[in-house]
Order: C-alpha cells, then structure tokens, then sequence
C-alpha cells in the first residue's frame, strides 16, 4: 500500500492529474512488491510554496510512503528520477524546486485493521 503525496505550487487540471498517476504507477513498481494496484495518489494543488524565501516559481513538495521496513536506496533513487520528470514534464516545475521525502513503515492501517 504505497501512497505518493503530491502537493504543487500550481493549478493542477483533471489531465495533469491522470497524466501524473499513470506515470506514478509505473514508478512505483521501482519498489519491490509494489504496484499501482495498491497505490493511493493524494493531490494538492495551488499551495503556497516558498523555497530558498521564493514563492515565485513554480515549487513541489512529495511524500512517498510504503508499507515496509527497508527499501534499497536504488528503488528511491529511481522513483526520484520519475516523479521529477514526471513533475517538470507536466507542470513545468523545475527539479530544483522539489523535494522528496521518503517512508517505509509497518505501522499501516487498512479496511478496518491494521497490517
Ligand atoms: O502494496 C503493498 O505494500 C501491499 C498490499 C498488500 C495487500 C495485502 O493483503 C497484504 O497482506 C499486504 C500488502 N502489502
């Protein structure tokens, strides 16, 4: 059950949203066991972001979190490559304007229960 979190500086249209979906769902699957099948895509658009004190281009702030205890480093490594083409290619935001945090936990609650 992974969920990547994306929180934009920008209007997101309901295109850029399947556009950056789809892309997510195939990223996802850097991570092993994972797959678009399970994977929750929350979007926040048109937010107020300030990087380095300015808010006057285009800025990304991303969640990335899994249900597990260790991801290799390559797996995030790769999903950082997609997620930040994806975000340029769509939005237009510069990848040093995004940040990425990532999280693997075990502590998962799902359909009443917790895994
Ligand atoms: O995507 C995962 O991390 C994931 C999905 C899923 C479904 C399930 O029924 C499990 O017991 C574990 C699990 N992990």
């Amino acid at each position: 059950m992974p969920v990547i979190h994306t929180h934009v500086s920008t209007p997101l249209t309901a295109e850029n949203r399947e556009h950056l979906k789809t892309a997510y769902g195939k990223a996802i699957t850097a991570v092993p066991g994972k797959s678009e099948g399970w994977l929750m895509c929350p979007f926040e658009s048109d937010m107020p972001i300030y990087f380095g004190g300015d808010d006057s281009q285009p800025a990304a702030y991303v969640e990335v979190n899994v249900f597990g205890s260790s991801v290799p480093k390559s797996a995030w490594e790769k999903l950082t490559h997609a997620i930040m083409a994806a975000l340029n290619s769509e939005l237009e935001i510069p990848e040093d304007r995004i940040y990425i945090r990532y999280t693997a936990t075990t502590d998962w609650g799902w359909n009443g229960g917790n895994f």
